[in-house]
């Protein structure tokens, strides 16, 4: 974009004016320059994507532009008019809304109260009238088409009906641009394409999209632009039609970068097991038994309602499964605990860092070596040069965009916050790795770094386990257990066909059709 136009006041508003226009953005955070002269452009109708790496600015701009946070330099401007100041938050509702990965909803309130929080109908004595809000609610969401009983908990709702219903609720302040924060990420095949339709609907209604997301082929189906961002500059706008894909991940990466070849390193027959799972029953009823020997690679895969993370959760400790055994090493771990997990040599990454992974609040070096004391202390007293020198290598190693190791995650972007996770995972030298969706929310490049990884460490006799739907993730496993409905219904040597696995998860048997 030729980020010179300024945003005026005057003249008429007509309709070829950007939905949003943002006009040399520049943030800082401390000595973090987020932004630096950047900007985007956004035409009423179109579904804009916005990407890039890891740490980019993605983020940073979506705060700006949603009013949370304001630019040290730049403007915004919507329709043409100057955005509203800071504090009037209704101002800024009528303009735009974001839906993020993490829910803005409240759980413990009815759909219908989330919708009309803070608007309520009220009658004389300022009584809350229930019926008119539900009512209200009902009509809301008829009219956006969105199926969910507005009587419901919030906390009932799956990710899908959560997304449908923020939209409902953005467009109901009156809101005709949303930003939507990686919407697939936690979304299995089908409602991604359930997503998709709406994104095509509400388009032909006349909202307007900003998407972001780490999945490119997404951009080439849903969107018309795209934008991408590198280092904290715009780099390039243009149609997504134009834009090969090669260009946008050069565009991205400032390299040419392709995915690793899988290389395939077949375990020699004498290589010992060292996790045995024996008739392991989740609380929801999914069932699992494998072996993994040092060094070896498996994949559990699966779309969702599979069962697979839940099989996964239960082997590491973060739910207490219904029966079975898990032993590693010859050791039975403990059902239901994570600490005998991690001292039984169990490196985990979990599927959600906000909940299991990360303290925010406190330092990359904390959250590093939270788990193992012992290496950078005695009796009880921690090093902190010990610790800081820790996670300096686990900085380097995982090539996380940091100033340094006191830095806290909660400043870091969501793919380096990711590889911290990663890194503390690694720092107990696991004998056995579990990665649950490792590459979620992740660049190109951070992902070759993440499953690097485990080529490593593979290498030193740790046994990993990855569990995930991404064929990237998959295809450097010696074989994956594909799950549907809580079962393993095929095993797949390395080598298998995207087709195949694809079928296999979603429940399809392409060879006995
Ligand atoms: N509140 C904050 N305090 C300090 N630094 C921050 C803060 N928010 C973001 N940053 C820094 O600004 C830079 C841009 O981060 P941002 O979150 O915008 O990236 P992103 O493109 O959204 O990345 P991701 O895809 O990983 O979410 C990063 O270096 C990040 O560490």
């Amino acid at each position: 974009m030729s980020a010179t136009r300024q945003a005026t006041t005057d003249g008429p508003v007509g309709d070829d004016r950007p939905v949003v226009e943002a006009v040399n953005i520049t943030k800082r955070f401390g000595s973090t320059l987020a932004l630096s002269e950047a900007g985007i452009v956004v035409r009423r109708g179109e579904t804009h994507a916005l990407v890039g790496r890891n740490g980019a600015g993605k983020s940073t701009l979506v705060s700006i532009l949603t009013g949370l946070h304001a630019a040290d330099e730049g403007c915004v401007a919507f329709d043409g008019r100057p955005a509203p100041p800071l504090g009037d938050r209704d101002g800024w509702r009528r303009q735009v809304a974001c839906v993020y990965q993490k829910s803005t909803i409240i759980p413990t309130l009815t759909v219908a109260e989330n919708l009309f929080l803070n608007r309520h109908a009220r009658g004389p004595g300022r009584l809350i009238r229930w019926s008119t809000l539900r009512r209200q609610a009902q009509e809301l969401l008829a009219e956006w088409s969105v199926d969910v009983d507005v009587r419901q908990p919030a906390s009932t709702l799956t990710v899908e009906q959560r997304q449908f219903v923020e939209i409902a609720r953005a467009l109901s302040f009156g809101a005709r641009f949303i930003i939507l924060d990686e919407p697939t990420a936690q979304l299995d095949g089908a409602g991604i394409q359930r997503l998709f339709t709406r994104i095509r609907d509400l388009r032909a209604q006349g909202v307007t999209f900003l998407f972001i997301s780490h999945h490119l082929q997404e951009i080439y189906e849903i969107c018309d632009q795209v934008t991408v961002f590198r280092d904290a500059r715009h780099i390039v706008t243009a149609p997504v039609a134009e834009l090969s894909r090669p260009a946008l991940v050069a565009a991205m990466t400032g390299e040419d970068v392709s995915m690793p070849e899988a290389v395939h390193r077949p375990l020699s027959a004498d290589v010992p097991v060292l996790l045995s799972v024996r008739d392991l029953v989740t609380a929801s009823g999914a069932e699992l038994s494998l072996e993994a020997r040092a060094g070896e690679v498996v994949g559990i895969a699966g779309g969702g309602g599979s069962g697979k993370v839940e099989v996964a959760e239960a082997i590491v400790g973060l739910a207490r499964p219904a029966g079975g055994t898990v032993t590693l090493d010859g050791r039975q771990l403990r059902a239901g605990s994570v600490p005998d997990a991690l001292a039984a040599g169990v490196g985990l990454v979990p599927q959600d860092r906000h909940r299991e992974g990360l303290v925010p609040l406190l330092s990359i070096a904390e959250n590093v070596t939270m788990t193992v004391p012992h290496r950078v202390g005695r009796r009880g007293l921690i090093s902190p040069a010990r610790r800081d020198a820790l996670a300096r290598q686990t900085i380097a190693d995982l090539a996380i965009k940091a100033a340094g190791p006191e830095v806290p995650v909660s400043d870091l972007s969501g793919g380096n916050q990711q590889k911290v996770v990663m890194g503390r995972a690694l720092a107990s030298d696991p004998k056995l790795l579990v990665l649950i969706t490792p590459t979620a929310g992740v660049d190109v490049r951070s992902k070759q770094t993440l499953l690097g990884v485990v080529d490593e460490v593979r290498g030193r006799g740790t046994a990993v386990l990855v569990v995930s739907d991404e064929l990237d993730d998959l295809r450097i496993c010696d074989r994956v257990l594909v799950m549907f409905q809580g079962r393993v219904v095929r095993e797949m040597a390395h080598g298998w066909s995207d087709n195949d696995l694809v079928a296999a998860m979603e429940g399809v048997d392409l060879h006995h059709v």
